[in-house]
């Protein structure tokens, strides 16, 4: 598991937070885009080497729906870059983490994402992401 590649952030209202990020980095959304497996549409902003993933649901049943329904606004997820996904999933099962798909999905942004379970990682759900080359 290398660097941090983003953190997630559950919204509900995107336009509105979209210019909120705007406001706070000085620069818009680099891309949007929508990832209708998940239930979502995100937008992407650069800080620095830092990047944020906005992301709305786009029905009842998306996971950030559900969050934000628990939980409210605010920070859903952290993301690790790797290199070779299927190895990092490998190791970390047998390790004991329990990785919710053991088949890698496409994820936004040209990844391929999987999530471990936030009830193994100190309620802290944590995304796996390979870029797709
Ligand atoms: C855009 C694509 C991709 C990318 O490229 O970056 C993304 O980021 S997609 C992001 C959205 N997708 C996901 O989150 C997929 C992974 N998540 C899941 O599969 C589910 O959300 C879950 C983690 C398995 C929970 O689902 P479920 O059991 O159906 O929901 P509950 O609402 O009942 O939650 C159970 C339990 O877990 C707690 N929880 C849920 N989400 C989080 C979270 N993000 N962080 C911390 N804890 C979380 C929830 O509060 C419940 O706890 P208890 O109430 O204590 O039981
Ligand atoms: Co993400």
């Amino acid at each position: 598991m290398k660097k941090i590649e983003h953190i997630g952030i559950a919204v509900k209202n995107l336009e509105e937070s979209n210019l909120l990020f705007e406001k706070l980095f000085g620069a818009p959304a680099y891309k949007q885009e929508e990832v209708a497996s998940e239930g979502v549409k995100t937008s992407f902003f650069m800080n620095g080497p830092n990047k944020i993933e906005l992301l709305e649901a786009t029905n009842p049943e998306s996971p950030i729906a559900k969050f934000l329904e628990k939980k409210g606004e605010g920070i859903h997820h952290i993301a690790f870059d790797v290199e070779d996904i299927i190895s990092e999933i490998e190791r970390l099962k047998s390790e004991g983490f329990t990785v919710l798909n053991e088949t890698p999905k496409r994820g936004a942004d040209n990844k391929l994402v999987t999530f471990l379970h936030p009830k193994g990682t100190n309620g802290v759900l944590i995304e796996l992401c390979q870029e797709i080359k």
